[in-house]
């Protein structure tokens, strides 16, 4: 798939300086730790999409809703394919409702999602590749009594975990009281783990074809193990932001046309974020949804400070679109616009919008698809984890760890320990 396009001061011929330098981390990344996600979609995952089909299947049949706890990795990947693929009103075609927990510590959060619950028919389904983050640790402790208060000794059904093979609180309970497991892979960090049952079980529930998804992300997974930067696209989107950034491009604003994509956004935002942040290093991840965001940033993005640059996200086939209508009195003046699609008209904004930010200098990288669904969606899922490894390693930082997070955790323990250790 040719998915690259630009509208930047760097070029295709530019970016070629570093051939052997992306050739050399294309090899030394294979043997890092914890990239077990690289080959995961190339290898025969029949056995593993059967029993989440199963699974799934069982939980649309019998529940309304699916409460899916986690945070980070643990759930941003899987709610950024179902919103992306899910209609903007009401429930999903062939699939139930998803709500999530455990993505944050708000009371109010976790009090109006029980009693949303309250008369609905719920599966629950926790991740956690640790087992002992706070977040949803704490969201599973209230929804595990909740379960247990509703549904009895058949709660124990209807609760499924996923989390290590091996090792962890989870896990340790999981074995204790009989919940079905999942498991997340050991060498798969969170933010590289979405194609994995991490993603893959709620997004079954949410009705998106898995195979589908699979079958994209596999199609990327064999051409983008080319290590020639020439024919890569994800290695040259790399590098073109590696050179921007060396330029003095210190933000990148990822921008999508479809407000479905925000979830997207997010996920994207974890990967980079979290991947490349460090050592005082990298590239600031940020995102917008255009056109809303073009009458609220816009103006920023176009005579700001010259430290953006823009990453279009584009989908030359959107499913769903309408007309304008013609209207014989012509009022608002509108009617040159009639039979022309609203999909026609975002699409020639997207082009204005990049014409007109390049020449703001803020260098433009377009990434299209041909169309958003799931086959696509797998495809620019392993597409920008390739990329994001490739460029975390031209910055010399390591893509796989999140030291910054953990101080974070750290700190908030040894709070809430002396808080306790006060009141006592
Ligand atoms: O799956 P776990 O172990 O609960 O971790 C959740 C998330 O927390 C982090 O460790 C830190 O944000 C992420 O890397 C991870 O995706």
């Amino acid at each position: 798939m040719k998915i690259l396009s630009l509208y930047s001061p760097i070029n295709n011929n530019d970016i070629l300086i570093y051939r052997e330098k992306v050739e050399k981390i294309h090899h030394a990344l294979l043997t890092y730790k914890a990239t077990e996600w690289i080959d995961f979609p190339l290898q025969n995952r029949e056995k593993l999409l059967d029993s989440i089909h199963y699974v799934a299947n069982e939980i649309k049949a019998c529940a309304d809703v699916l409460v899916v706890i986690g945070v980070g990795g643990s759930f941003l990947g899987a709610r950024a394919i179902q919103e992306a693929l899910a209609p903007y009103f009401g429930l999903p075609k062939g699939g139930i409702e998803i709500v999530y927990a455990g993505l944050n510590m708000s009371g109010a959060y976790i009090k109006e999602l029980l009693a949303y619950l309250d008369g609905k028919q719920v599966y629950v389904n926790v991740i956690s590749k640790s087992g002992g983050t706070m977040e949803p640790a704490l969201a599973f402790r209230v929804l595990r009594l909740y379960m247990e208060a509703r549904y009895g000794d058949k709660a124990v059904e209807r609760i499924i975990v996923t989390t290590d093979e091996e090792k962890g609180i989870l896990k340790n309970m999981a074995d204790k009281v009989g919940y079905r497991q999942f498991v997340i892979p050991d060498d798969v960090g969170g933010r590289y783990s979405v194609l994995t049952a991490v993603g893959l079980l709620p997004v079954a529930v949410a009705g998106v074809d898995i195979q589908e998804l699979m079958d994209g992300a596999r199609h990327a997974a064999t051409e983008l193990a080319q290590p020639e930067l020439a024919f890569n696209d994800a290695y040259k989107y790399a590098v073109m932001r590696h050179m921007l950034y060396e330029q003095g491009y210190t933000n990148e604003l990822l921008a999508s046309f479809e407000p479905g994509l925000s979830k997207f956004h997010e996920w994207w935002k974890q990967l980079f974020g979290e991947s490349e942040g460090k050592d005082h290093k990298g590239l600031y991840p940020s995102t917008v949804t255009f056109s809303t965001d073009l009458h609220a940033i816009g103006q920023y993005i176009q005579d700001g400070r010259r430290i953006l640059f823009e990453t279009l996200l584009h989908f030359h086939e959107i499913e769903g679109d309408m007309a304008v209508p013609y209207d014989a009195r012509d009022e608002d003046g509108l009617n040159y616009l009639t039979n022309r699609t609203f999909n026609e008209i975002n699409a020639i904004s997207k082009q204005g919008t990049a014409l007109a930010h390049a020449e703001g200098d803020v260098p433009v990288i377009q990434i299209e698809l041909p169309k958003l669904d799931a086959y696509h969606l797998g495809y620019l899922i392993y597409f920008f984890m390739k990329a994001c490894a490739m460029s975390a390693c031209l910055l010399e930082v390591n893509p796989f760890d999140q030291p910054g997070v953990e101080a974070y955790k750290r700190k908030m323990l040894e709070l809430l320990k002396e808080e306790k250790a006060v009141t006592e």
